[in-house]
C-alpha cells in the first residue's frame, strides 16, 4: 500500500500535570476525541516523568483535532498541545513489542499470546491475555493492586460467583477464575471490549465459565457473594449504592482507580451506606506523600 493510500490517524498529544489530567481527559472527550490514553510513569508506554501525564486523543479527522488544539489553548495559555499524526496501521501492534510475561500477583503470571508458555509461579497459573484496545493490560498499577487482594483472599474466593464491573480486557474475572472463583460476570459500558474478553476467556479456556457482556451496575439485578470494580473515583462516587446493592451479605467489594488523595472519602462514602460494610484493608503503590499520583485498592466485606 503506497503512503498516499495508507489510513492517517491524527492524535492530539498534551503534558499535563496529573492533578488535572482526569479532568482535561474528560475535556478531550467533550472537544470530539474517540478515545483518550492517559500515560504516567507507570503505564506501558510511559509519560514524561515526575507528576505529569501525557494525554494522547484520538480524532477521526486532522481538522477536529487542530480545533481541539485551539480549544485546549483558550482553557489553559500555559498548554503546549501538539498534533501527531500516524500513517498506516503498524502503530496499533507497537506496544506488543514491550508487552512480556511479568509477575501480576504471587499467583498469576500474565502473558501475551505471541511468546512461549513461561514457566507458571509456584501452585499458580499462567493468564494468556490480550488487551487488545481494551484497557487491562495488568501493568496499571490499580490492576494489579486489584489482582493482589484476589490472591491474598483466595480461600474466600474459592468456589464463589464474582462480578467485574468496568472489565476491559476482562483480566480481573480471569484472575479470579484462575484462582478459583466458580464462575464471573464480566461487565463494561464500552461495547467494544465485550469481543476483547470472550477472545481471552477462549485463549484460557475459560469460555464457558465467563459472562461478558454490555451493561453498567444499574443493569444488574441479582448479588453476587464477590464484586470487584477498577474503574475512577469519580465514577465510583455515583455508583456507591448500586454497586454495593450488588453485594450479597457477607460478601466482598474491592475498588480501585482510586488515588490516595480520594481514599479517606471513598472510604466514608461506602461506609456510610446502609448496607453495614467494613473496611478489610488497602493496598497502596506509589508515593503515599503524593497523594496524587499513588494508587490504592480497597477491600470492604460484610
Ligand atoms: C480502568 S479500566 C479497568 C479495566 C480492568 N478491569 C482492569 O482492572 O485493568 C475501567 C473500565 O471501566 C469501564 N467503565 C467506565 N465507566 C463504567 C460504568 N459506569 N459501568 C461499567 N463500566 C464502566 C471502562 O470502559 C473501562 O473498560
Amino acid at each position: 500500500m503506497s503512503a498516499e493510500s495508507e489510513p492517517r490517524y491524527p492524535f492530539v498529544v498534551v503534558d499535563v500535570s496529573a492533578e488535572v489530567s482526569d479532568e482535561l481527559a474528560a475535556t478531550l472527550f467533550e472537544l470530539g476525541a474517540s478515545g483518550v490514553e492517559e500515560r504516567d510513569d507507570q503505564t506501558l508506554l510511559r509519560g514524561v516523568g515526575a507528576g505529569r501525564v501525557t494525554l494522547v486523543a484520538s480524532f477521526a479527522e486532522r481538522a477536529e483535532a487542530e480545533s481541539a488544539i485551539e480549544a485546549l489553548r483558550e482553557i489553559d495559555a500555559t498548554l503546549t498541545p501538539r498534533i501527531e499524526e500516524v500513517v498506516g496501521d503498524a502503530w496499533r501492534d507497537a506496544w506488543k513489542e514491550h508487552f512480556a510475561p511479568f509477575a501480576l500477583t504471587p499467583r498469576i503470571t500474565v502473558a501475551p499470546p505471541w511468546v512461549e508458555a513461561p514457566t507458571p509461579p509456584a501452585d499458580g497459573h499462567v493468564l494468556w491475555l490480550e488487551p487488545g484496545r481494551a484497557f487491562g493490560t495488568g501493568l496499571h498499577a490499580t490492576t494489579s493492586l486489584v489482582a493482589e487482594l484476589l490472591d491474598a483472599h483466595a480461600d474466600e474466593l474459592s468456589g464463589k460467583e464474582l462480578l467485574d464491573v468496568g472489565t476491559g480486557s476482562g483480566i480481573l474475572a480471569f484472575v479470579a477464575l484462575k484462582l478459583g472463583a466458580s464462575r464471573a460476570v464480566a461487565v463494561d459500558n464500552d461495547a467494544d471490549v465485550i469481543e476483547v474478553v470472550e477472545e481471552n476467556a477462549e485463549r484460557n479456556g475459560l469460555r464457558d465459565r465467563v459472562e461478558a457482556r454490555e451493561a453498567t451496575t444499574e443493569d444488574i439485578t441479582r448479588e453476587f457473594p464477590w464484586v470487584v470494580a477498577n474503574i475512577e473515583a469519580r465514577v465510583l462516587r455515583p455508583m456507591a449504592e448500586d454497586l454495593v446493592r450488588l453485594v450479597a451479605k457477607g460478601g466482598w467489594l474491592i475498588l480501585s482507580g482510586i488515588l490516595e488523595s480520594e481514599h479517606d472519602e471513598i472510604v466514608a462514602r461506602y461506609l456510610g451506606l446502609p448496607r453495614g460494610l467494613r473496611h478489610v484493608e488497602t493496598r497502596r503503590r506509589g508515593d503515599a506523600a503524593a497523594a496524587d499520583t499513588a494508587w490504592v485498592a480497597i477491600a470492604f466485606a460484610g
